[in-house]
């Protein structure tokens, strides 16, 4: 007789209630905020930056992979099919059936990428898994002022028909390099995704307000929202209430708190 109790597996996101509408979901917990709090002080460099950005992305990754890719039942036997006919494992798994693509936005998704894609690997046929790169950079002006974000090179390696599109970047800031990415892909690579996921530690309701507008189509899953600029009528309040008061970006573009330009630390270039 079938035991039922992995027929229908519960998985609920923990998220934190906002206004910024369906697509966007912040995801942060206890034990992820203060690994992220680590990460952006400052006295946090080599080698435990990576470390840190590796295991909240490992963590991150698996949130989406639960929230977002459809499962399968499968009655797959174990090693102890040898000894008796019960020793089969009936329940859903994640459908090893699924494409997905990451993105490695370079440079300070490289790292993120990276995990993204061997979690999927893992996780899905790796016959189906790719990895694609973008050489992204944002542009200043004199005044260092964010003013664009320009692709530098790409290698896209095929369609991305019916495929879960994944942008794993540690920042969202102003939204120019994703909206930009994501942009070339609909413009230039063939096929009609099942679905485009941002993964970000952190994101500002700027990010969010351009996403929204641009690419509404874009699902964006966050650690954290950042709004430190904000007026003071803003704090208290919940995220996306007074969406058009809210700031997380200094003069530079910069996010606040935030913890400083995540590419440059992690690869010890300030360039
Ligand atoms: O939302 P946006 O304003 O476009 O900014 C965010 C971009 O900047 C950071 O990258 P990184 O430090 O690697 O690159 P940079 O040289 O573009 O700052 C970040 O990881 C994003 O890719």
């Amino acid at each position: 007789m079938r035991d039922t109790l992995y027929a229908n597996v519960p998985f609920q996101l923990s998220e934190m209630p906002h206004r910024y509408g369906p697509n966007v979901h912040l995801v942060g917990n206890p034990f992820l905020l203060s690994q992220l709090a680590k990460l952006c002080s400052k006295g946090t460099v080599q080698p435990e930056i990576n470390r840190l950005v590796a295991l909240l992305y490992s963590d991150l990754v698996k949130t989406v992979i639960n929230a977002e890719f459809p499962r399968k039942m499968v009655a797959m036997p174990t090693r102890m099919i040898d000894h008796t006919p019960q020793g089969m494992y009936q329940g859903e798994v994640i459908d090893p059936a699924v494409r997905a693509v990451t993105v490695n936005i370079a440079r300070a998704g490289t790292l993120p990428s990276q995990v993204a894609y061997d979690l999927l690997n893992t996780t899905v046929d790796p016959v189906l898994v790719r990895q694609d790169h973008i050489i992204m950079s944002r542009m200043i002006d004199a005044k260092e002022t964010v003013v664009g974000s320009n692709i530098g090179g790409a290698k896209i390696g095929g369609d991305i028909d019916d495929a879960f599109v994944l942008f794993p970047d540690p920042m969202g800031a102003t939204g120019g390099s994703l909206c930009t990415a994501v942009s070339m892909y609909k413009d230039k690579v063939h096929g009609t995704p099942r679905r485009i996921l941002s993964l970000n530690l952190i994101v500002t309701p700027e990010f969010l307000r351009r996403i929204s507008r641009e690419h509404p189509d874009v699902v964006v899953y966050a650690l954290r929202l950042d709004r430190g600029l904000s007026p003071p009528e803003v704090f208290g309040t919940v995220p996306g209430e007074l969406w058009e008061k809210e700031r997380g970006l200094d003069d530079r573009q910069y996010i606040v708190p935030g913890g400083g330009g995540f590419g440059e630390i992690m690869n010890n270039a300030y360039v």
